[in-house]
């Protein structure tokens, strides 16, 4: 695979609604939302294998703050229901080339796992990370020429499987795998190191 070949297509849900199990006590729960997006989005620009980020969204307040991390481009979602429904959109952008999808609430995640996940994907037509628990997908990949199918949700890994994902070999306690919708798992990313702009918010937790 040349390098930057890869769009990834980050969804992500207006932050006054995502995150609705994220409850960390001295932090406004919105801006969190928006701080682990964020530095999940920075992530993936900065990864030498993507050529394109795609920030699916209708968060004009997450938009705004991207405004530092260069090359992204953003679709509204405004008339698609559901994350694959957003995801397909963003993908369309990139239809025949080599796309991924990223859900946008990993903020452990670094260039370099992307990087390692992106090239395992090339080796496949269609690939597949599993999130920590091992039960949920995190990164969802199709190569050149392969069309777009994804299906996330609750017990998506054994779907994606089912559609003819390889499995990507990315070592256990890689952030990429490291998916956060509760406090628990924030502390999980922390242990393994966070992007910047959360790391600044929890430092500055009240309380
Ligand atoms: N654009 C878009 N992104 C979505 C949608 N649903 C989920 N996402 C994003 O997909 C990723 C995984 O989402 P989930 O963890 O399933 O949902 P969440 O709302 O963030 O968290 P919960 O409130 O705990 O369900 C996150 O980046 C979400 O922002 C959607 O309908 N549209
Ligand atoms: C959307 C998913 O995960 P979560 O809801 O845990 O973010 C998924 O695993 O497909």
């Amino acid at each position: 695979m040349t390098a930057r070949a890869w769009t990834v297509v980050i969804p992500v849900k207006p932050s006054a609604h995502g995150k609705s199990r994220l409850d960390v006590a001295g932090i406004d729960r919105i801006a969190l939302a928006r701080a682990i997006a964020l530095d999940t989005v920075a992530a993936a620009a900065a990864c030498e294998s993507v050529e394109r980020v795609v920030v699916v969204t209708q968060d004009g307040g997450l938009v705004i703050q991207a405004a530092d991390i260069p090359g992204l481009r953003f679709v509204s979602d405004e008339e698609a229901i559901g994350l694959d429904e957003a995801v397909a959109l963003g993908a369309k952008t990139a239809e025949g080339r080599p796309r991924a999808a990223l859900l946008g609430d990993l903020p452990a995640l670094t260039p370099t796992d992307l990087a390692a996940a992106l090239d395992a994907g090339a080796a496949v037509d269609r690939g597949v990370v599993a999130d920590a628990e091992g039960t949920g997908s995190t990164l969802v990949t199709a190569r050149e020429g392969v069309a777009w199918q994804s299906s996330f949700g609750d017990g998506s890994f054994a779907r994606h499987l089912e559609m003819g994902c390889a499995p990507l070999a990315i070592p256990d306690a890689s952030p990429l795998r490291r998916d956060v919708d509760t406090a628990e798992q924030l502390a999980e990313a922390a242990a393994l190191g966070l992007g910047p702009r959360t790391a600044a918010l929890l430092n500055a937790r009240v309380g």
